[in-house]
């Protein structure tokens, strides 16, 4: 009974949102690993391949006309200028996973955090991972060895502008030691879950037992 009850939910679309090096892409994938419930929307770019990742896995990695075309095609839910790059969200994986009852994580910026809020609304749970101190997320950029110091000083000048957009969420975390930080995304993303609204199973359950109850004991 309970089980078939918790299989009619409202999928929550999950937003992960850090200033770059923070460690969201850290988060995301022990979440991805840890929880088949979840699955990742896996975005559209025009910034080139790091080494290390794969097209059709860490993003679709597409060049400009490309991009232009599926943004004028409608084909994306948001997307934004990040860093000279595009980055977009294609909409049909993620109505493809909300329809197979997947609830979907989604790695994007505050642009595209406030875009997905105006789109899917209370359906939308926007998470901000907050580095320790600056100094440490800069030392982060460095330890990961995928960035130009040209590009590392670029995204050290944008991380406070994202981070004044901290207040457009709805949970704001500090990634000082990962499982601490990691725990704490997994219980945001639990509760959320266990809300009223997205326990549609739960409207019939609750007539149901409403019913169960003889007339004779309801007028105790
Ligand atoms: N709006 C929007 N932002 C995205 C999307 N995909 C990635 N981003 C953001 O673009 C920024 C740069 O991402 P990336 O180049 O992978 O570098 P990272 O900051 O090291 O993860 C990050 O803030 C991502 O969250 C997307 O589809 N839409
Ligand atoms: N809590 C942490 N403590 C120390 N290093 C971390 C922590 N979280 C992430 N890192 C490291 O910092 C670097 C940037 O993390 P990453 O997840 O790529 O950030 P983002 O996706 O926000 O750009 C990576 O090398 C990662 O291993």
């Amino acid at each position: 009974m309970a089980d078939s009850v918790h299989l009619h939910r409202r999928g929550v679309l999950f937003i992960l949102s850090s200033p770059s090096g923070a460690g969201k892409t850290t988060i995301s994938k022990k979440m991805l690993a840890a929880d088949p419930d979840i699955a990742p929307s896996i975005s559209a770019t025009t910034r080139p391949m790091r080494p290390g990742e794969r097209d059709g896995v860490d993003y679709h990695f597409v060049d400009v006309e490309t991009f232009k075309q599926m943004a004028a095609d409608g084909e994306f839910l948001e997307w934004a200028h990040v860093f000279g790059h595009r980055y977009g969200t294609p909409r049909g994986p993620v109505e493809d996973l909300l329809a197979a009852g997947k609830d979907v994580l989604f790695d994007i910026d505050w642009q595209g955090a406030q875009q997905l809020y105006q789109e899917a609304g209370p359906d939308v749970v926007r998470v901000f991972i907050l580095p320790p101190t600056m100094a440490e997320l800069e030392r982060r950029l460095r330890s990961r060895g995928t960035d130009s110091d040209e590009v590392i000083a670029a995204r050290m000048a944008r991380a406070a502008n994202e981070i004044s957009h901290w207040d457009g969420y709805d949970y704001v975390l500090i990634n000082d030691d990962v499982e601490g930080c990691f725990d704490e995304v997994k219980a945001i993303l639990r509760a959320e879950r266990l809300k009223r609204r997205r326990q549609i199973g739960l409207i019939g359950f609750a007539r149901d037992l409403i019913r169960s109850v003889p007339e004779a004991d309801k007028k105790l």
